[in-house]
């Protein structure tokens, strides 16, 4: 059961339970019932599955709740830190610190993802002002050195291996590479060690010769999210080799080959190695550079369940629009009179944040937009811009003012088909009422408008159901009004 399916079962169940006249004990256990069908499907051991619920009915004791409170809020709270309880070890990573050098090693079987991992790390440190730099201690695979080059050649951040392959020796080539890049004080030294396709003893003994050579200061173990009930094994057996101190989990993005099994399970039964207890820190959500992202359990379940993450949404937000530009644009939003540039703002925003669904998927659930869809919906994104400097070229940027000849003239000017000028449009009409509504300008003027924009753009994004509209009608609507 891929991650998605798991989100939809429960939050169906959650749902049911909402809809219900009157909430009694059936239906608490109705709700709990479908809720450990849908666990267990996804390989969730039976223990865990019958010690949430036990947790669940002792928080939602019917006979002890006085009258007034509100059943459903509390079931749905219960569900909610249960899910939340599974998943976090209760105890934090080594995080590095700035203005300090930190030696992180990686280690991982081969074809978890470790050498792509390890250049999204880097990246994504680089991006908030770090000084990171790559170190390839992989000598037993023809080509590791090579494919980390690559990577890091690309991101722009300095690299260190044994060209040639002149020096066989990993131990050598890791403290080599952290010299160097110590003395050129970069301040994130990130170490990618050998794998092997299965746990062999001497993959063992060469992280252990590594890490007391290099004593770094966090070893991340990256574990591949298709492996399922596996995880627990190699997770112990790499623990006992060396003193990880966090893990990474990839390939949660449904997408990769072989697809996520249960990304959920890879999750719970990491956390359930009893010897490190460590924390998931971030997860690979595909093969690109910034498809990484920082894993935190509350938006993680409340992704899970489609409740949307909004703490996760304002940080790829913060990524991409400088903080002190950010006020200006949620108050232009909130003035209630978006105009075509505003529109034009959002959309540069969310183009910008990344692979595009991810950003959304942060807020409206993990299956809210396909990932397969990505290239086609940029590709859409794109054109609506193109169609908006279409629009102000043509001397009358008004929506408003729109008729069939003009849309037309748009359209061939900006080299786009018809019907997507009358899905802009019927986007912008869209943002129009939306700026009406007036809790949620308030909502906007508040909390320096985050309840507002994610509304925004929640209508934004559903542009996407404007394919359905019939394009002459649609004209017809336009022209008529004008
Ligand atoms: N879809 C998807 N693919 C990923 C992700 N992370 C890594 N990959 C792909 O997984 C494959 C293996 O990744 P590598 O980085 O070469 O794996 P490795 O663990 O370093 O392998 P060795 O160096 O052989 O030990 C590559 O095709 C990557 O592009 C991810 O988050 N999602």
């Amino acid at each position: 059961m891929v991650l998605a399916e798991l989100g939809g079962s429960i939050s169906r169940a959650l749902q049911q339970m909402r809809n219900a006249t009157v909430v009694d004990e059936k239906v608490l256990n109705d709700c709990l019932n479908e809720i450990n069908r849908a666990l267990l499907q996804a390989d969730v051991q039976f223990q865990l599955v019958r010690d949430m619920t036990r947790n669940n009915k002792n928080i939602v004791n019917f006979g002890d709740l006085p009258a007034g409170h509100n059943k459903r809020k509390i079931i749905q709270q219960a569900v909610f830190s249960e899910l939340c309880k599974i998943l976090d070890p209760g105890r934090p990573s080594f995080t590095p610190k700035r203005r300090e050098t930190s030696v992180v090693m990686f280690v991982g079987l081969q074809g978890s993802g470790k050498t792509t991992t390890c250049t999204k790390y880097a990246y994504c440190h680089k991006q908030k002002g770090w000084n990171p730099a790559l170190v390839c201690a992989d000598t037993s695979r023809a080509g590791a050195f090579d494919q980390l080059k690559q990577n890091a050649t690309k991101a722009k951040i300095p690299f260190f291996g044994s060209i040639n392959y002149a020096e066989s020796d990993p131990v050598k080539v890791a403290v080599d590479g952290v010299e160097t890049f110590k003395k050129e004080k970069c301040d994130l030294i990130i170490v990618d060690t050998s794998g092997r396709h299965r746990q062999e003893a001497a993959l063992f003994e060469e992280m252990r010769q590594v890490s007391e050579a290099i004593k770094p200061d966090l070893v991340i173990f990256v574990m591949d999210s298709s492996i399922g009930q596996a995880a627990f094994d190699q997770a112990l057996a790499f623990t006992q080799s060396v003193a990880v101190g966090a893990v990474i989990v990839t390939k949660m993005d449904g997408h990769a080959k072989g697809g996520v099994q249960s990304s959920f399970t890879v999750m719970w039964e990491y956390t359930e190695v009893a010897a490190t207890k460590s924390p998931v820190t971030f997860i690979g959500t595909g093969e690109h550079i910034d498809e990484f992202e920082v894993f935190d359990v509350k938006p993680f379940v409340s992704r899970l369940l489609g409740m949307g993450d909004w703490s996760g949404f304002m940080d790829k937000l913060n990524e991409v629009v400088l903080t002190d530009q950010q006020p200006e644009l949620l108050q232009k939003l909130s003035q209630g009179k978006p105009t075509l540039r505003i529109m034009y703002e959002l959309f540069q925003c969310i183009l910008k944040m990344g692979p595009i669904g991810q950003g959304l998927s942060m807020l409206f659930g993990a299956d809210f937009l396909p990932k397969g869809n990505e290239k086609e919906i940029r590709a859409k994104f794109n054109g609506y811009l193109t169609l908006m400097d279409s629009m102000t070229n043509e001397g009358n940027s008004n929506p408003k003012l729109m008729n069939q000849s003009r849309i037309m003239r748009i359209a061939r000017g900006a080299g786009r088909r018809v019907h997507e000028v009358i899905e802009l449009l019927e986007g912008y009409k869209r943002l129009a009422n939306t700026s009406k509504n007036k809790s949620l300008m308030k909502g906007l003027n508040q909390m320096g408008g985050a309840g507002g924009l994610q509304n925004i753009i929640k209508h934004m994004s559903s542009i996407r159901a404007f394919n359905h509209l019939e394009t002459r009608g649609s004209i017809l609507q336009v022209t008529k009004k004008n």
